[in-house]
């Protein structure tokens, strides 16, 4: 990929600026930056403790950050004077014709996923285990049912209009279904899936609130290499034919560096890398941050790695 074809320096999907999380004493987040590009599988990555769980909470409302600005460009290109003039204004978002763009930072979570578009998986799986797959899907089209019934009694006497989203969604849920390969389940209560299904479950369920960046906390954690696989796909899928962003957590390496486009390294809440997969596979930063080195030996990865370099011509799996 060559500097053109960043995709989040040339059109930022998510801009978090000098981000910090202070837990009492603790500095979890410390003084963060990064951009997500539009259209990218973006991999927040780093060894246990790290930040990222945090930077996620905050980024989806979870957390109300110390400190820092988190915008997300919905759509259009908005340009920085627009958005430092709606930092100064204090409002948290700004639609326009030229694009809209919110602050999250001043927003609480459940107006970041209705408005804002931002989806999320946990870590731990939270599906409502004793409602059926479909009902899962058709319980994250609420805030849109609700829309459509005018927020009156328009929805139990089933009005046209009621009827006709009450239809949409049903629609979409059944293609995320098929999609995700639990078709053949939608009518069993979510607790009974297979770890997987669930797994998969959970981003249908992201999805069908129509994210424009969809957060996953750790997506193939517990996931068998058939999984995994699946998970892939199911990711470029989502990347490439419904021009979702993707924000991932992941510990799998042969996760992050087969579908990621951007891979963002953090390192006792700093950032430590930030490039292409390949470009931050080969980093002895990195290397050194996941082999648990001291600082001061990281020259000395660094002086090894040179030496591997020139006698390797391929760069592969160092992590
Ligand atoms: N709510 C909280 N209160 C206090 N400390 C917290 C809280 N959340 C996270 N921390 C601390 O902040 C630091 C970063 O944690 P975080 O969960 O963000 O890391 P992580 O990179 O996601 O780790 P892992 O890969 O293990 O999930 C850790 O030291 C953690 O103990």
């Amino acid at each position: 990929m060559n500097q053109q074809n960043r995709n989040w320096t040339t059109d930022p999907v998510l801009s978090v600026e000098h981000l910090t999380m202070r837990f009492g004493g603790l500095l979890a987040v410390d003084d963060l930056s990064f951009d997500v590009g539009r259209g990218d599988i973006t991999a927040l990555i780093g060894p246990n403790g790290a930040g990222k769980t945090t930077v996620f909470n905050c980024v989806t409302g979870f957390y109300k950050p110390t400190e820092g600005r988190i915008a997300l460009r919905r759509e259009g290109s908005v340009s920085d004077a627009a958005l430092a003039e709606l930092t100064r204004g204090g409002q948290q978002y700004r639609r326009a014709d030229d694009g809209s763009v919110f602050l999250l930072e001043r927003m609480a979570d459940f107006k970041i996923t209705e408005i804002a578009g931002v989806a999320r998986t946990f870590q731990n799986i939270r599906l409502f285990g004793g409602m059926t797959a479909l009902e899962n899907l058709l319980v994250a089209q609420h805030n849109e049912l609700m829309r459509a019934s005018g927020y009156t009694i328009g929805g139990l006497l089933g009005l046209p209009g009621y009827r006709r989203a009450a239809e949409a969604a049903k629609e979409k849920a059944v293609e995320w279904l098929r999609r995700v390969d639990l078709l053949d389940r939608a009518d069993d209560p979510a607790a009974d899936l297979p770890y997987g299904a669930q797994r998969r479950l959970e981003i249908a369920r992201a999805l069908c609130t129509n994210p424009v960046l969809l957060c996953l906390d750790e997506p193939a954690a517990g996931l068998n290499p058939r999984e995994s696989a699946e998970l892939n796909t199911l990711l470029k899928y989502i990347r490439d034919e419904h021009g979702v962003s993707v924000l991932l957590i992941e510990h799998d390496m042969g996760v992050v560096m087969e579908i990621s486009d951007h891979v963002i390294v953090l390192d006792y809440g700093k950032k430590i890398s930030d490039g292409t997969a390949s470009e931050v596979r080969n980093d002895a930063k990195v290397i050194a941050a996941y082999l648990g080195v001291d600082d001061e030996e990281v020259d000395e990865v660094e002086r090894d790695l040179d030496v591997k370099t020139a006698h390797t011509p391929a760069p592969g799996g160092a992590l």
